[in-house]
């Protein structure tokens, strides 16, 4: 059992695909046909590089249109497979795919397709090659894999099985069950794919779409789970169509997709009970931490920011220049430190969010697991010093460090120093975060929702298009599966929406605001308010529509305009009250929420209306205007 790749996952050329799949510790490629045909290496130069990088050629595909056809066109098939025999021998390669035929030529007749398989079997044998059938979802007779299975059985011969490819099985709702009935050794490779739940034309879902397992909506986990039942152990090989892969760093894909495999057979093994190599994924239990990075001259004007919000300067760092602000549970850090990570990040980002503490339970286990997927610990260079607690690498560039439970208290204690008569006026009512929202460029949007499911176990919610005045941006929110670490990304190809601009300002992704929760956010507004508080503006239209598309009273209505409100419910009536802060240096900002216990969105019909009101401040800067 082995992590494979087909080159039709990677963008370059052959050269390049293979030297970025061996680097990222595949073992063996499918060569995908297209990908021979337009190089100008020979096949036995292709075997020779395979070589030289440690890889072994574990498939040659696709062989099209052979099954059932009729007249002449039957021999022209049988003869064009020896063709490509003779190219599979100067590849190296002894296992063919065979895809379920398409063309309106073919003919659909059982005993002709079961006559046609063991032909070439006979000639497959000879020299030493393996076929494997796949049903193409939109194969013109067969396509789908339990026909597959029978025709497989009724050829019963031993240079033909079956070949399983998860998109064409979940594609189209095929119990993943179904994959009981084979037998493990009939399996003569398996190809896997994720993809977004669209309601689309398969081929087109099937050509443009796919991404890698973790990526998208099928559950891969359990379809690997009924394979290794089966007793199969050859090779487990991402086959992925898709645009954005066609056009973004082969580097990427390839280290994603191995990890990608890794994740996807550490969740099967788990479905069926069994040892794995890497501990269990843990929820994070809290975001624990916001860190800043701010420069001296930002210090000041940031901690009044965060004053007219709520927050305490609480304690001080023993050692650093960093200062710990609090409010409910909320824990911010705002570092100021001359030299170290905080001020990389500031020198490239600009004051900003640096690093999210997340709490977990197991510290050392979350380092294993992000070992074990290939996501790099994060250690100071040249600065060997102590470090408070382990960090991983994150989005941009940040950091995410791990607060253990247990040790929680006890370490805030050991490195900060309570600051004495801290003048608390009151705060604003904030209780804790209810969610982080990360910006993330277009061509990591994939990337980093892998990361987040693959080392936390975050679970994709539904994905949202939202209307910026500028362009569209995609947003999907990932959450552990009791709703207490919750995430964002936003990502957009227009140039000039609120997410691209704060990529271009701050020279790459990273987190853009913080949510607070608030337990009355009536009282929230009136306090944060009465702080002086820059807060967005809402236009007079949207609370006619509020009051129309809700049936609110009028007082009701008036008092969420007083506030500067967006309201949101869904279906059963659970509720979601919005406020936005105006941002810093256009860079970050905050949100206040009130969410019902059952409401489980992000306010996305309000989404719209939140960034017309911040474009509209678009060259202003608060306090200016
Ligand atoms: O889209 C196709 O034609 C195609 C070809 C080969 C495959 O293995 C496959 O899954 C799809
Ligand atoms: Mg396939």
């Amino acid at each position: 059992m082995h992590n494979a790749i087909a080159t039709v996952s990677l963008r370059g050329t052959l050269e390049e695909k293979l030297a970025a799949a061996a680097q990222a510790g595949f073992q063996s490629v499918e060569i995908f046909e297209n990908d021979l045909i337009g190089s100008a290496l020979r096949p036995q130069q292709v075997r020779r590089l395979m070589e030289d990088a440690g890889l072994s050629c574990s498939l040659y595909q696709p062989f099209r249109d052979f099954e059932g056809m009729p007249g002449d066109l039957r021999q022209r098939a049988l003869d064009r497979a020896e063709r490509k025999f003779d190219v599979m021998e100067a590849l190296g390669t002894d296992r063919i795919l065979v895809c379920s035929n398409c063309s309106p030529a073919s003919l659909g007749d059982r005993q002709r397709i079961v006559d046609d398989f063991r032909d070439l079997g006979e000639r497959a044998a000879k020299r030493g090659i393996r076929v494997g059938y796949e049903a193409l979802a939109w194969g013109r007779h067969v396509n789908d894999h339990r026909d597959v299975w029978s025709i497989v059985k009724a050829v019963d011969h031993p240079a033909i099985g079956i070949i399983l490819d998860s998109f064409h099985s979940l594609s189209r709702g095929i119990p993943s069950e179904s994959i009981r009935e084979i037998a493990g050794d009939k399996i003569v490779y398996v190809q896997l794919a994720d993809a977004p739940l669209l309601d689309m034309d398969l081929l087109y879902w099937s050509r443009h779409f796919r991404n890698l397992p973790g990526q998208g909506g099928f559950d891969l986990a359990r379809y690997v789970a009924e394979i290794l039942r089966t007793g199969y152990d050859g090779p487990l090989s991402l086959e992925i169509f898709n645009d954005r892969f066609r056009s973004i760093s082969t580097k990427l894909i390839a280290e994603d997709g191995h990890r990608s495999l890794e994740y996807v057979r550490d969740a099967a093994l788990r479905v069926l009970g069994e040892p794995t190599a890497m501990p269990a994924p843990q929820a994070p239990l809290r975001a624990e931490f916001v860190e800043f990075t701010a420069g001296t001259n930002d210090v000041a004007r940031l901690g009044d920011t965060l004053e007219t919000l709520g927050f305490a300067r609480t304690a001080t760092h023993r050692t650093k220049k960093v200062t710990r602000w609090r409010q409910g549970e909320v824990n911010l850090v705002v570092n100021a430190e001359p030299r170290g990570f905080a001020q990389s990040y500031r020198i490239v980002h600009g004051t900003s969010i640096c690093a999210i503490g997340v709490r977990v339970n197991d510290a050392q286990a979350v380092m294993d697991r992000a070992a074990a997927l290939g996501i790099r610990a994060y250690r100071p260079e040249g600065r060997p010093g102590r470090m408070a607690m382990p960090a991983l690498r994150g989005v941009g560039g940040s950091l995410v460090y791990l607060v253990e439970d247990a040790g929680a208290e006890a370490l805030w204690a050991r490195e900060f120093e309570p600051v004495e008569n801290t003048e608390v006026s009151g705060d604003a009512g904030v209780r804790g975060i209810d969610h982080l929202a990360a910006v993330v460029h277009n061509d990591e949007f994939l990337s980093w929702q892998l990361y987040w499911r693959a080392l936390f176990g975050l679970e994709g919610r539904d994905a949202q298009d939202v209307i910026d005045p500028a362009g569209l941006v995609h947003s999907q929110a990932l959450q552990s599966p009791d709703g207490a670490f919750r995430l964002t990304l936003n990502a957009s190809d227009a140039r000039e929406t609120l997410s691209s601009r704060f990529l271009a300002q701050g020279l790459g992704g990273g987190f853009q605001h913080v949510a607070l929760t608030s337990e009355d956010m009536v009282a929230t507004a009136r306090a944060l308010q009465a702080r002086g508080a820059a807060m967005l503006d809402v236009p007079a239209n949207y609370y006619d529509d509020l009051a129309a598309r809700f049936g609110l009273a009028d007082d009701v209505v008036a008092a969420m305009a007083e506030a500067h409100m967006l309201y949101d419910e869904d279906f059963e009536g659970n509720s979601y009250r919005q406020l936005y802060s105006r941002a810093f240096d256009k860079l970050f900002f905050f949100e206040f929420v009130e969410r019902a216990a059952a409401y489980v969105g992000y306010g996305a019909a309000n989404a719209g209306v939140r960034l017309a009101a911040q474009n509209r401040y678009r060259g202003a800067t608060v306090g200016a205007e």
